[in-house]
C-alpha cells in the first residue's frame, strides 16, 4: 500500500503538534507540509518544539494543495477556517479529516453534497476520543428512557467555541430519541442572563471555561427519586490521536462525508 501523503492545518496548536507527532510516528503515513498561521516558507524543523520533522510550511492552503500532491488534509485549527479549509480540498481532491469545530448543521449538509458530487470521502468528528464517544452512544441509550437531561461541558479557557462540539453532538444524538421537552419548572425565569445554559430542544447546555482544564463531559439525567451521570475526561490531548488516526485510514475508503467517529467505529 502506498504511503498516506498528509498535511496537517494548525500545527502548533494544542491539538496539531499531537497529529504531526502521531503522523511522523506512524510509518504508512507521510507529513507531506503543515498549514499555518504564519511561518510561510519555513520548514517544519526550524520552529520550537518541531526539531527534526521536516515539512514545508504554507499559509495559504490554496497554494500548498496546488504544488503538492496531498491524499488527507488533517484540520485542526479554529472555527472560523474549517470550512473554508474543507472546500480548499475539496476542489483539488484531498480527503478532509477535521477535528475542528463550530460547523452548522447547514455546514454539514453543504459539504456533504460537495464530498458526495466529487465522490470524495471527507470525516468531521467533533471528538476523536473513544471514551467520549461511549459517553455519547450511552447518553443516547439512557434519554430513552430518562428524557430530563442536562448537559455540563468543561474546557480550558483557550476554548473559542461555546458550547463544545462535543455537547452540540451529544444533544443532536439525544434528540434522535426524545421528543422535544422543555425541561425545568414552566414558570421559572432567568434572573441573571443565561442561568440555565443554552437552550436545545429543551435540553439545557452549560460551558464552564477555566485553566487548568482540558476536555470534559457530564450528561445528567433526571428520573424520578433518581440521577444518572455519564461523564468522559479527556486528561491529555492524546486522548484524541488514535482516533485521528483511525479516520485518516477510513476518510480513504469512503465517498462521502461522515459527521461523527461513531459512525466508524460501529
Ligand atoms: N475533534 C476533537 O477531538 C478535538 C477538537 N478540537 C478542536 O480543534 C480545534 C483546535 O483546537 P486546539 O488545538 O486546542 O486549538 P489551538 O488554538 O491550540 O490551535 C489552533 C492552531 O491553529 C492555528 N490556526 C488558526 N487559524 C489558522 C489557519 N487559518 N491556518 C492554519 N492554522 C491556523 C492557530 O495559530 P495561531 O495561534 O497563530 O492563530 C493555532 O496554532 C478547535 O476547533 C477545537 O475545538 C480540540 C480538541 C479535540
Ligand atoms: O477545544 C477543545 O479542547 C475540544 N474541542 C472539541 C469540542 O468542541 O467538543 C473536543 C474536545 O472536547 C476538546
Amino acid at each position: 500500500m502506498n504511503r498516506v501523503k498528509i498535511v496537517v492545518a494548525g500545527p502548533r496548536g494544542n491539538m496539531g503538534k499531537e497529529a504531526v507527532k502521531m503522523v511522523t510516528e506512524t510509518n504508512e503515513f507521510d507529513l507531506v507540509a503543515v498549514v499555518d498561521s504564519k511561518n510561510d516558507g519555513m520548514n517544519l524543523s526550524e520552529i520550537d518544539g518541531f526539531h527534526g520533522i521536516e515539512a514545508r510550511v504554507y499559509t495559504d492552503i490554496h497554494k500548498c494543495f496546488e504544488e503538492l500532491e496531498v491524499d488527507v488534509l488533517i484540520d485542526l485549527t479554529a472555527p472560523a477556517f474549517g470550512k473554508k479549509h474543507m472546500e480548499a480540498a475539496f476542489a483539488k481532491g484531498v480527503r478532509p479529516v477535521v477535528g475542528t469545530t463550530g460547523f452548522t448543521e447547514e455546514d454539514i449538509e453543504e459539504l456533504r453534497t460537495i464530498a458526495e458530487e466529487k465522490s470524495l470521502g471527507a470525516i468531521i468528528a467533533p471528538n476523536f476520543a473513544i471514551g467520549a464517544i461511549l459517553m455519547m452512544k450511552f447518553s443516547q441509550m439512557a434519554a430513552k428512557y430518562l428524557a430530563d437531561v442536562e448537559i455540563i461541558e468543561r474546557h480550558h479557557d483557550r476554548k473559542l467555541d461555546a458550547p463544545s462540539g462535543t455537547a452540540v453532538k451529544t444533544a443532536q444524538l439525544i434528540s434522535e430519541v426524545r421528543a422535544a421537552k422543555s425541561q425545568g419548572h414552566p414558570n421559572e425565569t432567568e434572573e441573571l442572563k443565561g442561568a440555565r445554559g443554552a437552550d436545545f430542544e429543551g435540553m439545557r447546555i452549560h460551558s464552564v471555561r477555566l485553566p487548568g482544564l482540558v476536555a470534559h463531559q457530564e450528561v445528567i439525567f433526571g428520573g424520578v427519586g433518581q440521577t444518572l451521570t455519564i461523564r468522559h475526561d479527556s486528561i491529555n490531548r492524546t486522548s484524541f490521536m488514535p482516533g485521528v488516526k483511525l479516520a485518516v485510514e477510513s476518510v480513504l475508503r469512503i465517498d462521502t462525508l461522515i459527521y461523527g467517529l461513531e459512525h466508524i467505529i460501529e
